[in-house]
């Protein structure tokens, strides 16, 4: 039987995505060693394989076919634009993309100010205030810690993920405007969904089965 491949995106989602798969029988013992340096996994019991990849890389690896599955962020498939199926809302991971910033910069932002904006997202910066704000603003592309921007004076703001809203009352900004709730989802290449239709609706279907009874 051909393996069906599933990448993970590594980090926060991982571990509650592979509580999720033991509790439908799509297992890898192996994975969970912390310490391990291998890269992927096979159960050659039912078939699969898995591996952990960067967040931003699992839509890559979907899109060409390395992997069949992924579970990754909607921030990722928002900002990598991807060919690939969005067929499943996890519902873990659960947060929201935002305009943050110090309180002063609300109103640069309703007088449509040429304001500079920094963001791990550049692809969803420019697509909130392009085309659905229609401002011209100056997009500065960060890798973390993109709340240090406005503080230092980088940018008046910030599009980035707000979860509890802790890091941004530490450091004395606040959410100005919300762009997207996001959430994890299950990815789907677009050959595999037709060649491996049943295998892959059926992994889908158990996981769905599982989180409606999950929360009852
Ligand atoms: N508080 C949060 N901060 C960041 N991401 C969150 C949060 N809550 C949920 N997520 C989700 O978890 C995903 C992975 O986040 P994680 O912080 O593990 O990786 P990352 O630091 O964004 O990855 P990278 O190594 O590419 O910088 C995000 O894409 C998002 O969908
Ligand atoms: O609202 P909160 O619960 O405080 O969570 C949001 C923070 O968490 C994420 O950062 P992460 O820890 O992934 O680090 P990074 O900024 O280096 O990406 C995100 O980019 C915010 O900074």
């Amino acid at each position: 039987m051909r393996y069906i491949t599933v990448a993970l995106a590594k980090g926060r989602l991982a571990k509650k995505a592979l509580e999720i798969f033991e509790n439908v029988g799509v297992t890898c013992e192996e994975m969970k060693d912390e310490k391990t340096r291998k890269l992927i996994f096979t159960n050659e019991d039912i078939a699969f394989k898995f591996f952990l990849a960067k967040p931003s890389d699992v839509p890559t690896y979907v899109e060409y076919g390395a992997a069949d599955i992924g579970i990754v962020g909607k921030d990722t498939i928002l900002e990598e634009q991807r060919n690939l199926y969005e067929v499943y809302d996890l519902n873990i991971g659960k947060c929201k993309m935002c305009v943050c910033g110090p309180a002063s910069a609300r109103e640069k932002l309703q007088h449509h100010e040429l304001i500079r904006v920094a963001s791990k997202y550049p692809n969803i910066a420019k697509d909130y205030f392009y085309n659905k704000k229609h401002q011209t603003v100056e997009i500065i592309k960060l890798n973390g810690s993109v709340e240090l921007a406005p503080i230092v004076g980088l940018s008046e703001v910030i599009v980035d993920i707000v979860e509890t809203g802790a890091t941004l009352r530490e450091n004395g900004l606040e959410v100005l405007e919300e762009i997207a709730p996001l959430s994890a989802r299950i990815v789907v290449n677009q050959v595999s969904m037709k060649m491996e239709n049943e295998r892959i609706n059926k992994f889908i279907n158990d996981i769905k089965n599982y989180l409606a009874e999950s929360q009852n």
